[in-house]
């Protein structure tokens, strides 16, 4: 259970956060002086402090500090009234997470207690770069023996000490975020603040603010000053994920952050100057993107200190093995279970499928099964059918679903429907999963294989078309040699075929 101190000496306070966060959760101890926090912090441990900034014993400030020197990373968030942000603003600069006014919105308070322990989580819980961790071991293990993983932790060992920029490249859900974690956890500032911004899933504006700040007025909805996540990090790691996803303008300013160290506050004069390490992710094709003008090169250069390279999961061999066992382990505790292996007509199957969405998605496949399993061994009824699905489409070939007969089986809505009868709950990425590598196969097969002519008919970039191939594991030989129509007069299509192919095959 997720544990929140509470600090302040107004009992309505108490019974106000107690009965809104409960329901999320979170078990909260309340009380109502520093000296009183201080002793709960030694027996509760608890993973968010919500502190108010007056308190009868000192200021929420300096009793701020000393939670602080106990523990450097666990977040505090202030309640402030009104007439007190500039302390608030004050306690944020020192580092504090970020602060709510009273009368309090609950909504929002809940929002940010879980943003705050899901921080401290990124920063506390250690990341064993060995294999499996035992089970009485608190951490996440970062699974991998194969040689491709190990080049990862001996670069993450590598760089980790030095204080450059980490840019950290791989395809959803190969583990980007644990490799950020790792080179944090190791690197000279690991006892300094962490903190993580996904560039994907803010606005242009919000996103400019939340690594900014703002000055009060500065647009619509801006009613007081903001201390942004560089001002708020300095001496620290921020860990920018999805940084290919940054608009020009946010781009431009994290440009000028790199080389100077100093930025302004959005709508203010003032320059502050702050002192953090970046680490990036992304899993798009950023030189693409710098030919085509929508990410800055310049950017680029400065981003990419160091660059880490995540394998796909089908490029990692044996560790496959390894990750069935580690998560079996994993779901057996948290779902109570004890299945102690995979049968062999399952284990055939999940080797020989192509884990589009890598990592993360076999997690979701090994919960899927073990819910569905009763006894101790996992078999392949218990696997999710797109599994076997996506096998027998590939050896009977991507148009064989076009084929008369199949029509009512390969439709969409029936497809949904045989989902929607097992109960998934990830059925949007399966199905879109499953839409993108039919409709990007079809196109393919109708260019025979000339991909620039694909990538116009479908409207996306040429790039995007290739990152897309990659990632559904799509051969193009294979497709175009599935061409009825294909004749000797075709040849030199073929060619580019197997020229695109092969690039497929080396990037
Ligand atoms: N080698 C590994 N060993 C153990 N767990 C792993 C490994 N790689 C990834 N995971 C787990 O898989 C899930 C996805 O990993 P993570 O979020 O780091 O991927 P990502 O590359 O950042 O994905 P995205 O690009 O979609 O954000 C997480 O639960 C992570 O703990």
């Amino acid at each position: 259970m997720k544990k929140l101190l509470l600090v302040d000496d107004d009992r309505a306070v108490h019974v106000l956060v107690n009965r809104a966060l409960e329901n999320a959760g979170f078990d909260v101890h309340a009380v109502t002086t520093k000296q009183a926090a201080l002793e709960a912090m030694e027996t509760l441990r608890p993973d968010v402090v919500l502190l108010d900034i007056i308190l009868p014993d000192c200021s929420g400030l300096e009793a701020f500090q000393q939670i602080r020197q106990r523990d450097s990373h666990l977040p505090v968030i202030f309640i402030t009234g009104s007439g007190t942000s500039d302390t608030a603003i004050e306690a944020m600069k020192l580092g504090g997470f970020d602060y709510v006014h009273k009368p309090i919105d609950l909504d929002q308070l809940e929002a940010l207690v879980e943003r705050a322990v899901a921080s401290r989580r990124l920063a506390t819980v250690p990341v064993g770069m060995r294999d499996i961790l035992e089970p009485e071991e608190k951490g996440d293990a970062f699974v991998g023996r194969c040689a491709a993983m190990q080049e990862v932790f001996k670069a993450i060992g590598r760089v980790a000490p030095q204080n450059i920029p980490v840019l950290i490249r791989g395809e959803s859900g190969t583990g980007k975020e644990l490799v950020a974690r790792a080179v944090f956890q190791h690197g000279a500032r690991a006892d300094g603040p962490f903190l993580a911004v996904n560039c994907a899933a803010l606005s242009e504006t919000l996103l400019e603010s939340e690594l900014f700040g703002h000055e009060k007025g500065s647009f619509t909805g801006a009613h007081e000053r903001r201390i942004g996540k560089f001002e708020q990090c300095s001496g620290g790691t921020i860990f920018l994920d999805e940084v290919g996803d940054m608009t020009p303008l946010v781009q431009s300013k994290v440009l000028r952050l790199l080389q100077e160290q100093k930025f302004e506050r959005v709508g203010g004069n003032e320059t502050i100057s702050t002192d953090v390490r970046i680490i990036s992710a992304t899993n798009r094709d950023l030189e693409e993107m710098c030919e085509e003008g929508e990410f800055r090169s310049d950017l680029f250069y400065r981003l990419n200190g160091f660059t880490i390279n995540l394998p796909t999961l089908n490029e990692r061999g044996d560790d496959r093995v390894m990750l069935f066992q580690h998560f079996l382990a994993l779901l057996n505790r948290e779902l109570t279970r004890e299945v102690e292996g995979i049968a062999p007509d399952a284990l055939h199957l999940l080797m020989e499928y192509d884990w589009p969405g890598n990592v993360r998605e076999l997690q979701s496949v090994l919960k899927q099964a073990m819910l569905q399993a009763s006894g101790s061994v996992l078999m392949a009824v218990h696997l999710p059918d797109y599994i076997s699905e996506a096998l027998s489409e590939r050896t009977s070939g991507p148009n064989a679903h076009g084929k008369a007969g199949d029509s009512e089986r390969w439709s969409i809505t029936s497809l949904i429907d045989q989902h929607l009868a097992k109960n998934p709950d990830n059925l949007y990425g399966d199905m879109l999963a499953w839409l993108e590598t039919n409709l990007l196969s079809r196109v393919l097969q109708h260019t025979k294989g000339n991909q620039s002519e694909a990538a116009r008919l479908l409207g996306i970039t040429r790039g995007s078309l290739r990152n897309k191939i990659r990632s559904h594991n799509i051969s193009i030989s294979q497709v175009v040699s599935l061409n009825d129509e294909v004749d000797s007069a075709d040849a030199p299509v073929e060619e580019e075929a197997e020229q695109d192919a092969n690039e497929v095959a080396t990037t």
